[in-house]
């Protein structure tokens, strides 16, 4: 009876969904969204699965009474045991038959308890070949995009819906559930209809079961629910609302790690798009004081801050040497072929060992003119390309204290930073802790300390490279290493030295 309503109910909905997708949206071949015949056949999946649900049911209960008879049986000789245990070990049988069954025994126990059976794994896999039969993501967008259209054409609200109420056609059977509630909150997301998506998100809660059993099943929780919202929150700036939400979720969760990324991502694009006035009392100059060599052929230099040390150098990397880096066959096959996509860094880039050889070695030669640094034990240069939006999130250079390589050659004391062509707009490398914005300059590097004089890392040098939006990018960068610098710039770390009398040349 309740299922000739549920058939009716879906054939009505194929209909409206026909219609509202028929409505300039494309129609795709055998969705089972767009005909109540395609849907009717999901009532057929659905018996089937249910079936083969309730089969392997019955092979897990009949492994259960099984495992529950035995336990009887060993819980009925422990107690024998228990009574007079002097007398029971006294027999030589028994010591024999508790050696034998600890030892042979509970092996095949954990062995039949720990894998499935040859019915179970025959009902697993009928259930595995049936998700062909399954709606896809497709389908799942289609009937939410049907609901949509079906609630702007009638004015209807999300409340009503999901107390399956359709215009004054009530059938409570029909009702959503939290979950799907939350579906559709989703598929208003990704539509970019935020305020419909917050009505979902409301009635969600408000309809939420907190059923324990149903979150082991498939992991949706009311955090599910604050987390997707804070998330739209904070993308829309609205940082009081999302805070309000983020306090919903489990402290030290990973979620509070994601409200983290994304502040940051809103950092992030705060300063890509500002422009930063440098403050007055820092200066351009030649520098003809770092090595022997800097005096015959000084660099132009341009202080950017203070804390942390950070100067650009201007016209510091020949054109040749540019075309060298670009037009080396090795490393055009690399930026090709190694390129990746990440999150993180969505560039083509290449770690790969240059070639080595006298390109590289005057570079490194001119990094340390600049920065007066040793190159011992230096990272390889690194150089990246920059593509379509191609952007590196915010970060530190440096590694951190408790992290072993800092005691094999220190952790990343500076970075120099080689910008080797112009990007006609964006790609700039921000610092906004300190509203610094340096703009890609084809000839001109940047160099930065990471660690403050004491080793310790500053985290005023996080930093981001901001997406690319004409143009594309390419940056060579060289992290330099703190250990060989201990007779270039040296000084005793506060806490290196774990006797008392260390001689705190701290500053
Ligand atoms: O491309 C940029 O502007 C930043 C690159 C960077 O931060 C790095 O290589 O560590
Ligand atoms: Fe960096």
């Amino acid at each position: 009876m309740l299922k000739n309503k549920y058939i009716k109910f879906l054939a009505f909905l194929g209909v409206i969904i026909t219609c509202g997708i028929g409505l300039g949206k494309a129609i795709q071949k055998k969705s089972y969204a767009a005909s109540s015949f395609e849907l009717l056949k999901l009532l057929e999946v659905e018996d089937e699965l249910i079936e083969n649900l309730n089969a392997y049911v019955k092979e897990l209960k009949r492994k259960f009474n099984l495992l529950d008879k035995s336990l009887l049986t060993m819980k009925a000789e422990q107690n024998q045991m228990k009574d007079d245990y002097e007398t029971y070990l006294g027999n030589p049988l028994n010591s024999f038959r508790l050696i034998h069954r600890l030892h042979t025994d509970w092996r095949k126990w954990h062995h039949y308890a720990s894998k499935a059976n040859r019915g179970e794994l025959k009902n697993i896999e009928k259930a595995h070949q049936m998700r062909k039969r399954l709606p896809t993501a497709l389908d799942l967008e289609q009937a939410c995009r049907g609901i949509d259209d079906l609630m702007s054409c009638y004015d209807l609200k999300p409340g009503e819906l999901a107390a399956g109420n359709l215009s004054g056609y009530s059938i409570p059977e029909t009702a959503l559930s939290a979950q799907d509630c939350f579906a559709m909150g989703e598929f208003c997301l990704r539509d970019r209809k935020e305020d419909h998506a917050e009505d979902w998100f409301n009635v969600t809660l408000a309809n939420f079961n907190e059923d324990k059993l149903l979150y082991k099943v498939n992991r949706f929780s009311r955090f599910s629910v604050h987390n997707t919202w804070a998330a739209l929150l904070i993308k829309n700036q609205k940082i009081s609302g999302a805070s309000y939400r983020y306090g919903k979720l489990p402290k030290e969760s990973e979620n509070n790690q994601l409200y983290q990324w994304i502040n940051e991502e809103i950092l992030t694009k705060r300063n890509c798009r500002a422009i930063f006035r440098q403050p007055s009392r820092l200066h351009c100059r030649y520098n003809s004081s770092t090595t022997p060599f800097t005096r015959i052929a000084p660099l132009k230099m341009e202080e950017l801050s203070t804390d942390p040390y950070m100067v650009i150098y201007h016209d510091v990397i020949y054109d040749s040497e540019i075309y060298w880096l670009l037009n080396t066959s090795k490393l055009t096959l690399s930026l090709v072929d190694t390129g990746t996509m990440s999150e993180f860094r969505a560039s083509k880039d290449s770690n790969i060992l240059l070639p080595q050889g006298k390109v590289v070695r005057t570079l490194e030669e001119r990094v340390t003119d600049m920065t007066g640094l040793s190159m011992e034990m230096s990272e390889e240069f690194s150089l990246i390309n920059y593509g379509l939006g191609g952007h590196y999130v915010l970060h530190t250079d440096y590694h951190n204290h408790f992290n072993q390589t800092r005691w094999v050659r220190g952790d990343r004391l500076a970075t120099v930073l080689f910008y080797l062509g112009d990007v006609d707009s964006g790609g700039a490398t921000i610092f906004p802790m300190i509203n610094v914005s340096v703009t890609p300059k084809k000839g001109s590097a940047v160099f930065w300390h990471n660690l403050h004089n004491s080793g310790d890392m500053n985290i005023k040098t996080m930093h981001s490279g901001c997406p690319v939006i004409v143009g594309s990018k390419y940056v060579l960068t060289k992290w330099i290493n703190e250990l060989p610098q201990m007779f270039v710039t040296p000084c005793i770390r506060k806490n290196y030295f774990p006797t008392k009398n260390v001689i705190n040349n701290d500053n």
